[in-house]
């Protein structure tokens, strides 16, 4: 799937492409935490423990189909769902102020 390089002008190429395809995909995903935290109507469902590990688990199961590191996405999606909380319940108190 990755490109074989030969030089770091290469692989730095290539990782500069490879963001600039996450980093909207990010902003996109905190598009939709944004809008859970219009639509849930009780602060004390901002951190829903079932889900967040329903995501994780999701998510290691497409990293195992693509033989990717799994504990390396765990970790980054855990960072990401803490991240995205905190943001949740600003939006979330923002509205009910
Ligand atoms: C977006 C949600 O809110 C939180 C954020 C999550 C995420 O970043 O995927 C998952 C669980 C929630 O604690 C949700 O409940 O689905």
């Amino acid at each position: 799937m990755a490109r074989s390089c030969t030089t770091m002008a290469e692989v730095r190429e290539e990782i500069d492409r490879v963001d600039r395809l996450i980093v909207p995909l990010l902003a996109e995903r905190l598009e939709y935490i944004k809008q859970a935290g219009r639509i849930k109507q009780d602060r004390n469902v901002v951190r829903d423990n079932w889900r967040i590990e329903d995501v994780v688990s999701k998510c290691k199961a497409t990293a195992s189909s693509l033989d990717a590191d799994e504990k390396m996405v765990e970790d980054i999606y855990r960072f990401i769902i803490e991240w995205s909380i905190n943001h949740e319940f600003d939006v979330w108190d923002d509205i009910h102020k």
